[in-house]
């Protein structure tokens, strides 16, 4: 097992990766478990798959587990969610010194930990993060939203976990669509500024997505180190170092809420889709070597997720686009810096961009032939 420290002043914590770590849940929580009650959110299909190793493991130790399951989807990172949720765990009478577990996927974790964040101000919460996704980057690092109409993660707060235990055990019921979807918040990894880090995907991606347990334990935990170090450095997201974590999201998110965060696009496939997309226009600029782009398109491409804005048969145009993007939180007195590339594993925030440059550039990429 993997133990990766997160280095948060004053507030830090562990993640632990490896097989196998559910069954041994109470240990690794390590006495956070104080009443012999215990919340968890879950989703249904979490719940099917591994519901009953986590109430074996908590009831071994004489605990008594809560369920919360929600529905699976995006759909469930909503107001309502979030009430019903915070009304749940008022319900069970959650203290501050309680913990509340969140096992799932990213929207899971991000619906808890903003009840977390919000419950009579801030209680504790673990995450148990059970998609490859979670796994590499949202059970990690504090950020908790839901989405809004408006746009994407809208209305969240930072609120850190106090463990995020990482089963890779849990990726075995894992649909492919989904492992493949989390994979690109791995590849993102490397080209944000691990150019040694994108050819070790570029040679073990598919080995690794494949089920090898060596090289997934290697890509969760370097992908999870590389994310402790940004938010160590950039907690809050106020120097720029963290917003480039950013990566391929702002068209990412204006893909997800012109699609309706719907099953259309997964969040990790918006992702791939704006990585490229940031990456062409990066070499539209002259700012990355066209081949250097074209590497990442094929990358991303080759491994399943996709790469052009054609296949999506969106029916809107690329003002439509970047409108959704003037919700994203990284606007900033009228203008919305962009984590663009100067190459593989040099990707930097540009504060310069011209938005109607931006929709001219999408709407050659939606007429782009193949
Ligand atoms: N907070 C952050 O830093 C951060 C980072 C990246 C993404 N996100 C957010 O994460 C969300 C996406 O998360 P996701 O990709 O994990 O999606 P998800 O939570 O929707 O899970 C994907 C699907 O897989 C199912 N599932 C989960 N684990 C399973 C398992 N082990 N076996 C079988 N089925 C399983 C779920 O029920 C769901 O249907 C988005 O809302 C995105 O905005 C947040
Ligand atoms: O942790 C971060 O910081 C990230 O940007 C990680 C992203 O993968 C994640 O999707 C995040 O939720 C996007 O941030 P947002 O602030 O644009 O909502
Ligand atoms: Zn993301």
């Amino acid at each position: 097992m993997a133990v990766i420290p997160v280095d948060i002043a004053g507030r830090p914590y562990e993640v632990h990766v490896g097989a196998g770590l559910l069954p041994q849940l109470v240990e690794h929580c390590r006495g956070r478990l104080r009443k012999r009650a215990v919340p968890i959110v879950t989703d249904a299909n979490v719940h099917t798959a591994w519901g009953e190793v986590v109430e074996t493991a908590l009831r071994a130790d004489g605990h008594e587990p809560h369920w919360r399951i929600l529905p699976p989807g995006e759909q469930t990172k909503s107001w309502d969610e979030l009430a019903a949720t915070v009304n749940w765990l008022l319900a069970l009478e959650v203290e501050r010194g309680d913990h509340v577990i969140a096992l799932g996927g990213g929207v899971i974790g991000d619906l808890t930990g903003f009840c977390a964040a919000i419950l009579k101000r801030g209680c504790h919460f673990i995450q148990i993060p059970t998609t490859l996704l979670a796994q590499v980057d949202s059970s990690v690092g504090g950020k908790t939203a839901i989405n809004t109409p408006a746009g994407k993660n809208l209305v969240g707060a930072f609120h850190q976990p106090s463990l995020v235990l990482a089963d890779l055990a849990v990726l075995e019921t894992l649909p492919q669509r989904e492992l493949l979807s989390g994979y690109a918040e791995v590849v993102k990894y490397g080209l944000l500024g691990d150019a040694d880090f994108f050819d070790w995907c570029a040679a073990n991606g598919a080995a690794m997505l494949a089920g090898d347990a060596a090289l997934r334990e290697y890509a969760v935990a370097h992908s999870v180190a590389a994310k402790a170090r940004v938010v160590a450095e950039d907690e809050f997201e106020r120097t720029g170092a963290r917003a480039l974590l950013n990566l391929g999201h702002t068209f990412g998110h204006a893909l997800e809420a012109e699609t309706g965060f719907s099953n259309t696009l997964l969040h990790g496939e918006a992702v791939a889709l704006g990585m490229v997309l940031a990456a062409r226009y990066s070499a539209r600029k002259e700012l990355m070597p066209p081949a250097s782009a074209e590497r990442v398109a094929e990358h991303v491409s080759a491994m399943g997720l996709p790469a052009s804005l054609v296949g999506l048969h969106l029916g809107c145009d690329g003002k439509a686009l970047a409108t959704h993007m003037l919700h994203d939180k990284k606007m900033d007195a009228g203008t919305l810096p962009f984590v663009l590339m100067r190459g593989i594993g040099q990707a930097f925030l540009d504060r310069q961009v011209d938005m109607a440059d931006i929709a001219a550039f999408l709407d050659e990429e939606l007429s782009r032939a193949g």
